[in-house]
């Protein structure tokens, strides 16, 4: 096949990683073709971070709100889903209309081709019936989408993804939500302070399973005190719909779960086998594309964010697009490093994470020394009162003397993180870290106390 059109550079997907690559190299003089097959932006703005954090910002003042009686008096809050719904239309989606997003590429010089894009050999893509050569090459970013597990009775069914819960009008009366990950955790929590009647299913023995024991129990708790009903090391063996509601038949549950809405949250998985990546060599059964520390994934071939599994994060993706940016243009620099990967849980309170769990790094062979305390043990959190729940957990290499993992749950669980973040990524000594200066009161100054508590 002969490539009617020619660029420099071809980034297949326009979410977080490829919207940046995409304007960077734009901005730097090439020609760059953007192909998106939805919305340039990705996931993120329009069906992930932004919308779920506006959820869950209206739903964690609700919830302050009904601290108020404890500390300052009374307050009468009526929840009204409408607003939420509102402020995701019109301020962070605009109606699910990338306009903005579209111009903003073109004013960097960047061209915007609206298809599905697949490759058709070394630094080529096909859109529909154009292929375009990639004199320098193509950039892969095309994100994951939800995985959908193989229960009897699920396909065919109305469930929601991720997708239709941001774009929920209104808010169901009760809803069961498959896996207890990120999504199914912030999603039920927000869901709940709103007065939905929510069930989160997990399947392993307890939510935020790739998180600390410590972080998943924790998130149970804050669940349960919005009055979701937790099971946990469940699988749902039959799921149908009648027209109404749904039924879902859990192992272990004599009665079966009935419900407006189900959200699936199962996970997320990306498709090489339509990306054609075999015409470049690649598996198109393998789970991601894998690249080196550059982002390169093949000769001309580069690949940023979701779809290199290695942490479904618009952090993640904007980091790699970075590296890939700096290298197309071939200006040196180090490679990607994944030691101090961070994580928010944006649950109340947050769970920020970052680097190893104390499992993972005793799988690796190392010697750990830890620490859990609670931030209520604080002066800050034991002020805070209601909502102090938290904790600061350390994980550190004994042999070398630098944490190589924590977790920081609590009010703003995902700021404290910040510290605990430098400290893993520029390997600061432990012994240097007990001597530096803690503001008072604080929420991280649990995390002083958490040093000397290392044991
Ligand atoms: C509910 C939810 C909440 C989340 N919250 C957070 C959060 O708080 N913090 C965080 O860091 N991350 C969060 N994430 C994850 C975050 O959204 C993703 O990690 C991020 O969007 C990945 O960016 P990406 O560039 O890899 O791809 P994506 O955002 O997935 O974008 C890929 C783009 O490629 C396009 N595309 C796909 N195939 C093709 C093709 N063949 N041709 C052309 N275009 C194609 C898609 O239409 C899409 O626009 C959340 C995700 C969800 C679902
Ligand atoms: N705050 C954030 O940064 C944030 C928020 C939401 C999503 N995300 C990203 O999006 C990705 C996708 O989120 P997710 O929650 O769908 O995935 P996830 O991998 O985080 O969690 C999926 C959960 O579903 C469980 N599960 C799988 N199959 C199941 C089944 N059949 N029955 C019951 N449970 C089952 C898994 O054990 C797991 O705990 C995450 O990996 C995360 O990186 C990030």
């Amino acid at each position: 096949m002969s490539a009617n059109e020619q660029a420099g550079v071809v980034v297949v997907g326009l979410g977080p990683g490829g919207e940046y690559v995409a304007g960077a190299l734009a901005e730097a003089g090439l020609d760059v073709v953007g192909v998106e097959a939805e919305l340039v932006g990705g996931e993120c703005p329009y069906w992930g971070c932004v919308p779920s954090k506006m959820m869950i910002r209206a739903g964690n003042l609700l919830a302050e709100a009904g601290r108020v009686p404890a500390l300052a008096g009374e307050a009468v809050v009526t929840p009204d889903w409408g607003r939420v719904a509102g402020r995701i239309r019109d301020e962070a989606t605009d109606d699910w209309n990338d306009q903005v997003a579209a111009d903003r590429l073109a004013a960097k010089g960047g061209r915007l081709v609206r298809g599905r894009g697949r490759l058709s050999g070394p630094r080529r893509v096909t859109v529909g019936d154009r292929t375009i050569e990639a004199r320098r090459g193509v950039v892969l970013a095309t994100g994951t989408r939800p995985r959908i597990p193989p229960v009897p009775g699920l396909e065919g069914t109305p469930y929601w993804t991720n997708r239709d819960a941001m774009a929920a009008k209104e808010l169901p009366e009760s809803m069961i939500v498959l896996g207890g990950g990120a999504i199914g955790v912030e999603l039920a929590q927000a869901f709940a302070r709103f007065t939905c009647v929510v069930t989160v299913i997990e399947g392993q023995g307890r939510l935020l399973p790739q998180e600390e024991p410590e972080a998943g129990e924790l998130a149970t708790e804050a669940l349960r005190a919005d009055g979701v009903t937790v099971l946990t090391g469940v699988r749902a063996q039959r799921i149908s719909h009648d027209g109404t509601e749904f039924t879902v038949r859990v192992e272990g549950e004599e009665e079966p779960l009935r419900a407006e809405r189900l959200l699936v949250a199962t996970g997320r998985h990306t498709d090489l086998t339509a990306l054609a990546v075999d015409t470049v060599g690649l598996d198109p059964m393998a789970g991601a594309v894998h690249t080196d520390g550059q982002m390169r994934a093949g000769e001309g071939l580069w690949a940023v964010g979701d779809i290199t599994g290695r942490g479904a994060f618009t952090h993640v993706s904007m980091y790699q697009a970075q590296i890939a940016v700096r290298d197309i243009l071939g200006r040196p620099g180090p490679d990607a490093d994944y030691r101090a990967l961070p994580r928010v849980t944006f649950t109340d309170p947050e769970i920020g994470a970052v680097g190893l769990t104390e499992r993972q790094a005793c799988e690796r062979g190392l010697r750990v020394r830890t620490s859990v305390l609670p931030v209520a043990s604080s002066t800050r959190g034991w002020i805070h009162g209601p909502g102090n729940e938290g904790f600061i957990k350390l994980v550190e290499d004994a042999d070398r003397g630098v944490l190589i993992g924590a977790t920081s749950a609590g009010p703003a669980g995902g700021e404290v993180l910040y510290g605990l973040n430098v400290a893993v990524h520029a390997e600061i000594p432990v012994d240097r870290l007990r001597h530096m200066i803690y503001t008072y009161p604080t929420f991280h100054r649990t995390v002083e106390a958490a040093l000397g508590a290392l044991r």
